[in-house]
């Protein structure tokens, strides 16, 4: 398990942000079409035969496995594939992660994609995101992987307009205990404790700037 040196400088990073960033906004635009779509079933035959010809052009040239974390020389974090943030990951909301004096937040807007009750956020997801932006607060130096979390579902959280933010209470050597919420306009849905410990090879690891995907 190891993080990837992409020996790449800034100005490349945002070259590569902008050609990939529309190709996975639409991505996750046809997931949600797909989901939603009442088209009669010989447009669905049609629609499927043109994907597919699009994912056999896309497999003409694969890397062999996942995308991977990396990093440039500056130490800004390409976790292209990640599955909360990953600018090349249609599964991700994405969050835009946000650094705060207290710790970090985001706003984003969960679709038909996240659906598990009814309307609402499935408790899965709530749980990824906050396990996320909790590992995200406790990374400030080096990155921290979750030890154990704990959420606490107060009340649905309704698919739409959402806000999440998390904060670090406590640290001892090489374990933060990190708490965070998501809330909608009428307050918070749902509230996260973890426990994040930075493993051992990481400590002689330089920071890493996670937010940007
Ligand atoms: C990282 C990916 C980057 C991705 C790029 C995007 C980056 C964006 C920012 C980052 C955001 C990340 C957010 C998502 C993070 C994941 O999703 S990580 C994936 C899920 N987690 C895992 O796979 C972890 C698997 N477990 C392990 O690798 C190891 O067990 C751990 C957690 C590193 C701990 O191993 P260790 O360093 O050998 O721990 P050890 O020395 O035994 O114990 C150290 C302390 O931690 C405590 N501890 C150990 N294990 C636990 C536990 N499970 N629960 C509670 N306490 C524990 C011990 O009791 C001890 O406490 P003290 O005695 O010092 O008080």
């Amino acid at each position: 398990m190891q993080f990837i040196l992409e020996d790449i400088a800034e100005a490349e990073v945002e070259r590569r942000r902008g050609v990939y960033t529309p190709l996975t906004d639409t991505v996750r635009d046809l997931v949600d079409a797909v989901i939603r779509t009442e088209v009669g079933e010989d447009a669905l035959a049609v629609a499927q035969r043109r994907i597919a010809e699009i994912v056999a052009d896309l497999r003409s040239e694969q890397m062999d496995g996942p995308y991977g974390v990396r990093h440039t020389r500056e130490n800004t974090g390409m976790a292209w594939g990640n599955a909360v943030i990953g600018v090349r990951n249609a599964l991700a909301p994405p969050l835009n992660v946000e650094h705060v004096d207290d710790g970090v937040r985001c706003e984003f807007t969960l679709g038909a994609a996240y659906e598990g009750p009814p309307g609402c956020v499935h408790g899965g997801v709530c749980a990824m995101l906050l396990d996320h932006l909790l590992g995200n607060a406790a990374s400030y130096e080096s990155a921290c992987y979750t030890g154990t979390i704990t959420i606490r579902y107060l009340r649905p959280t309704r698919l739409g307009a959402l806000t999440a933010r998390a904060w670090v209470t406590e640290q001892t050597g090489r374990k933060r205990i990190a708490r965070g919420t998501i809330s909608d306009a009428e307050g918070v849905t749902c509230e996260a404790e973890g426990v994040f410990i930075v493993p051992r090879s990481a400590l002689d690891a330089p920071p890493v700037r996670w937010s940007a995907g």
